[in-house]
């Protein structure tokens, strides 16, 4: 899975999800040095690759929210892209993520439709489907990073923070930057996020609501004290688009 920020790896054996792992976007010439080799990367350097055994019959599945980057990975032998045309879901719009496509399949195979996904990427997004696989729609902004970032870059007085030294939730009313910053991010998210899931369930009451992405976790966290009534339905899925891709390609239920 090509992400805006980074490519999300999986690997496959016997049509079931064995192992996931994540690494930079590659340049054009770390590319070519890999098809020519039949090898992926294994870690964010590239340093350890895994040898594919041309022997075995091994296909790259492919599917990207970044056009540049699904040209550079075409290269590579035994391509297959995953296009909105290979999701069983109803009612979807032409310019909808795959991303988002596939993590809604997968969370609805996995939990049941109705279903909302949370995916807490570079972009954060909701996504619904209702009980009949039918897109309900959603909505994007920016995620936790990118929130940073643009204050970060796009002020004279800012500092740039990054969300890994986060780990516990600063003051509402703070007396610092950094955590003035952090409040405002973090404490705007969560009322949005929590507005958008009541939104949800007043629709759907019944629905699961899984979340996903590099942010997952962060949010999972301070969702179950924040919202506490919810904790039952939510449920924190790493590897939700590949539980998709595994349904899409294999038909696992
Ligand atoms: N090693 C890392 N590199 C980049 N982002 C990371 C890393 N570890 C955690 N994150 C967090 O993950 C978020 C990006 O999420 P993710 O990797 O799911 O995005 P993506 O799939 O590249 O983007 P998108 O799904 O929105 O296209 C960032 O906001 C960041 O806080
Ligand atoms: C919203 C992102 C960036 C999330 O990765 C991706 O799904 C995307 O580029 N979507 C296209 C626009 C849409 O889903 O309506
Ligand atoms: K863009």
């Amino acid at each position: 899975m090509i992400g805006n920020s980074r490519l999300h790896w999986a690997l496959f054996v016997d049509n079931t999800l064995n192992s996931a792992w994540d690494t930079d976007h590659l340049s054009e010439s770390d590319m070519q040095q890999l098809a020519k080799t039949n090898t992926i990367p294994l870690s964010p350097s590239s340093s350890r690759p895994i040898f594919l055994s041309p022997n075995l019959p091994i296909t790259l599945v492919l599917a990207s929210v970044v056009p540049s980057q699904t040209k550079l990975w075409q290269t590579y032998p035994n391509v297959r892209l995953i296009t909105l045309n290979n999701i069983p879901l109803k009612g979807m719009y032409p310019t909808l993520g795959i991303d988002r496509a596939i993590a809604l399949y997968g969370a609805g195979k996995t939990y049941g439709f109705p279903i909302l996904v949370i995916d807490a990427g570079t972009a954060l997004t909701f996504t619904g489907a209702d009980a009949h696989q039918c897109l309900v729609g959603g909505a994007i902004l920016p995620g936790l990073s990118l929130q940073f970032t643009s204050l970060g870059q796009n002020t004279g007085q800012l500092p740039l923070l990054e969300t890994r030294l986060i780990t516990s939730l600063p003051p509402r009313f703070a007396m610092n930057t950094t955590e003035a910053i952090q409040s405002g991010v973090i404490y705007t998210l969560l009322a949005g996020i929590k507005d958008f899931i009541q939104a949800w369930l007043s629709l759907f009451p019944e629905s699961k609501i899984a979340i996903t992405g590099g942010d997952g976790n962060f949010f999972q966290n301070f969702l179950q004290n924040h919202i506490p009534e919810i904790t039952e339905k939510l449920i924190l899925e790493k590897n939700l688009i590949f539980l998709g891709m595994e349904k899409i390609l294999f038909g696992n239920n």
